[in-house]
């Protein structure tokens, strides 16, 4: 799929960013976390951020990727989540063709860096695989052709760096990986007439979550021969790797913060946890409808333990 990316690179120093909430801690202290954690990554790593969709089930006027959350559009701080990872080369950001100017103009206002915006498609599928193409075209000196292509919905925040590094990590590994969490409901099937069919076991399935990671070869071999029933109704990369490369994806528990902002009282729900997350590095955490908070002080490295998400 040919695909002109819009680029725009900042550079890695740490330049004076405007005062605005942080993720994680910048420079020297982040450096050597990383040595402490053992967070090294001797592969090229880049993240497509799928942000191409209307956000039609929130019901709001403004796509919920560029909604302001605490004065910031949303996508910013997931954005920034990834910048933030010094092990990650490129961040591709796919948006729909009218809101390549709002990206550009977001990215300029929070200086965000290693930044490289492309236009989406009709479908989620469609803007990934433009991201994914994207990435294989890149004209920057330093640009390397990635090993490990993390994708991640640009509406889910709330990612943290070890689990990334999980992800990546068995990514390489395995050929794919992604993030799953237990179901909270039970999953039923219903007859056309609108009644029950039959139930699943619940403890048979669970949630599949963002992010995921794949080798590069694997996903745009699963994008080259995917069907375009895939590319119209699919919502499961995994399922690609395994249909089409014959890839099974290591699946791994994630934190109960990976959610997906998609109807409205999730998005105000994420704005209340953003002001804890982002604005304090320490922070009380109440207790937020929907959600048990079970310590009542957390650095923000910790938050992701221990929120409880009861959906
Ligand atoms: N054509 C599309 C559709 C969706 N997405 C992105 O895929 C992610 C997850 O999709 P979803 O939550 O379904 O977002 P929307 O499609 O915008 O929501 P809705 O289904 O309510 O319209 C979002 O970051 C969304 O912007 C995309 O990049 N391109
Ligand atoms: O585009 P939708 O929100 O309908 O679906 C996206 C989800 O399927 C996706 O975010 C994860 O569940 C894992 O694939």
């Amino acid at each position: 799929m040919e695909v002109s990316p819009v680029y725009m690179q900042g550079d890695d120093s740490e330049q004076d960013r405007p005062a605005y909430p942080r993720l994680f801690p910048t420079g020297e202290a982040r450096k050597s976390d990383h040595l402490k954690a053992g967070l090294c990554v001797d592969f090229p790593v880049s993240v497509v951020l799928p942000a191409g969709g209307t956000g039609e089930r929130t019901g709001l006027q403004t796509p919920k990727q560029f909604c302001p959350c605490l004065g910031r559009p949303l996508i910013s701080y997931t954005v920034e989540s990834f910048e933030r990872v010094s092990w990650i080369q490129t961040i591709v950001v796919v948006v729909a063709k009218e809101n390549i100017g709002l990206m550009m103009d977001i990215i300029q206002r929070f200086q965000h860096k290693k930044v490289l915006v492309v236009p989406g498609g009709s479908t989620r599928h469609r803007s990934i695989c433009n991201g994914v193409a994207a990435l294989g075209e890149q004209r920057r000196p330093a640009a390397h052709k990635p090993k490990v292509v993390i994708i991640h919905d640009a509406v889910r925040p709330f990612v943290d760096e070890d689990f990334l590094h999980k992800i990546a990590m068995a990514a390489k590994e395995q050929g794919a990986a992604g993030a799953i969490r237990p179901l909270v409901s039970t999953v039923i099937a219903t007859t056309s007439e609108g009644y029950l069919d039959h139930s699943l076991e619940r403890a048979k399935y669970r949630a599949s979550e963002m992010p995921q990671g794949f080798t590069y070869d694997v996903i745009c071999e699963a994008y080259k021969k995917c069907t375009e029933s895939d590319f119209e109704f699919g919502t499961e990369c995994l399922h690609l790797a395994l249909q089409y490369c014959g890839t099974n994806a290591k699946l791994i528990d994630g934190p109960p913060t990976l959610w997906k902002v998609s109807v409205k009282t999730t998005f105000e729900t994420r704005t209340m946890l953003c002001k804890k997350v982002f604005i304090c590095g320490n922070m009380t955490v109440s207790s937020f409808p929907g959600t048990d908070s079970v310590t009542p002080v957390l650095s923000g490295a910790n938050f992701q333990q221990t929120v409880m998400r009861k959906l």
